[in-house]
């Protein structure tokens, strides 16, 4: 058995992978990522040790397979990385995957749970096949290695029933396993970790707003370190809007898109087959939509390139005050903190002091200087609040996806293995 783990994350822009050394606990060496994939060219990230590089790649990779490929390849072939030069060098490949069903805890990827999961596909085809693509991958060119599947779902378990009910014919929804889920369950596990840490409490005793915007986005409301509600649901189409996805909107809208569906009869849906309903709500909306890109730093800018971009910002920023005055009260006003994360929220300052000045009626407040500096790169969680004692902390987590949230679970199959 190999001595290295590598944890991947398949995002909806981007593939980060890690690889650790197999010991407890275990060693970060090296990180990769490619990022930008629905946005080309990609950029490759790369550190190992001291040694980090940041390059466009020239490489067409259209898909997180193709990203992962490629990382895969240029790590193994990196004679700097040498202890991770084939297969046989890793142990276990550990997978995030978005929807994990009624899974609470880790999988083992055998045919039984592999084809569990492929039933799991229509549950979120858009979000699912991506990561199975690459466990089918792994499966079958690294077939000597165990891969591990954790699920963002899980960590919504806590929902209560009237939160992740919803109000339809209940044998129909049972029966098709129509609930909410919620994902960026990782992230928000990484982040009530480190926060709860930062502020010395006890997770057990944590209450904070988390917000992990990214090419997905979503937020949470933790309750004594519990998610208690989460904004996207079934799939993670709802709730807030991200780089190609619409977030909420009246579920009637899809019989109206075009003409032909706006005429209400059993027929008007023949040119609007649901499939492709969910792939235009899915891949052709968001600020992709509005504007033409999914990279939201060209939106996110002081002075705005056209009026499609400011309304594709001040879009987002509406929805996320929505959820903050919903989940503030939901959490009694008790709030340690309001939490930035994902890739949007750990690099814009603007979206950031927008936020912050529109909830000075919660006391929320950030100190400028802070907040445009952002975290330094080592720097998990980041205090950008202006007044400590006055209302919620306003922080900056650099939330991880593939980090001990998903390979911490290894040694449960682990040492079983031994
Ligand atoms: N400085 C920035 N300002 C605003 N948005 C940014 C900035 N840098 C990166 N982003 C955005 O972050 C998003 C990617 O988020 P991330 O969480 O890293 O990936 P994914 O959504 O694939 O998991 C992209 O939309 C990208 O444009
Ligand atoms: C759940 C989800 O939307 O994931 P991502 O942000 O990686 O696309
Ligand atoms: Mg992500």
């Amino acid at each position: 058995m190999g001595k290295y783990i590598l944890a991947v994350n398949a995002g909806s822009s981007s593939v980060k992978v890690t690889f650790y050394t197999f010991e407890n606990p275990p060693q970060a060496i090296a990180d990769a990522q490619v990022s930008g994939i629905t946005a080309p060219p990609p950029t490759l990230k790369y550190q190992r040790g001291p040694v980090k590089l940041k390059e466009e790649l020239k490489e067409k990779l259209n898909t997180p397979q193709d990203a992962f490929k490629y990382i895969l390849q240029r790590c193994f072939n990196d004679p700097e990385l040498s202890e991770v030069a084939s297969d046989s060098d890793l142990a276990y490949i550990c997978h995030r995957v978005v929807h994990g069903g009624d899974y609470h805890e880790a999988v083992k990827i055998n045919d039984e749970t592999l084809h569990h999961l492929e039933v799991l596909e229509d549950l979120a085809p858009l979000h699912n096949f991506s990561a199975l693509e690459i466990v089918r991958l792994c499966k079958k060119e690294l077939p000597s290695v165990t891969s591990i599947t954790y699920f963002d779902s899980a960590f919504h378990q806590t929902l209560p029933d009237y939160v992740r009910t919803y109000p339809i014919n209940q044998e129909v929804a049972k029966a098709n396993g129509l609930r909410k889920y919620g994902f960026h369950g990782i992230s928000y596990s990484f982040i009530l970790r480190s926060v709860a840490q930062f502020l010395g409490k006890p997770q057990e005793q944590t209450n904070i707003i988390a917000m992990h915007i990214g090419s997905g986005a979503s937020m949470c409301a933790i309750k004594e370190g519990k998610s208690i509600d989460t904004t996207m649901g079934l799939t993670p189409l709802a709730g807030l809007p991200g780089a190609t996805r619409s977030g909420d909107i009246d579920p009637s809208l899809v019989f109206h898109y075009t003409s032909e569906a706006g005429k209400l009869s059993p027929g008007s849906t023949k040119e609007m087959h649901i499939s492709t309903a969910e792939e235009i709500l899915n891949k052709q909306s968001g600020w992709k939509a509005l504007t033409g890109t999914t990279d939201f730093s060209k939106i996110a800018v002081e002075k705005f390139p056209s009026e499609a971009h400011k309304l594709a910002f001040d879009i987002l920023v509406d929805r996320l005050l929505g959820y903050i005055g919903n989940y503030y009260v939901k959490l009694g006003g008790q709030v340690d903190a309001l939490v930035f994360a994902g890739g949007i929220g750990e690099k814009s300052a603007l979206l950031r002091q927008t936020l912050a000045e529109k909830c000075q009626c919660l006391d929320i407040a950030i100190d400028a200087k802070a907040n445009d500096k952002g975290p330094e790169d080592k720097e998990t969680v980041k205090d950008i609040s202006q007044d400590a004692g006055k209302g919620p902390r306003v922080l900056i987590c650099q939330t991880n996806e593939q980090g001990l949230e998903t390979i911490g679970r290894v040694w449960m199959f682990g040492m079983a293995d031994l």
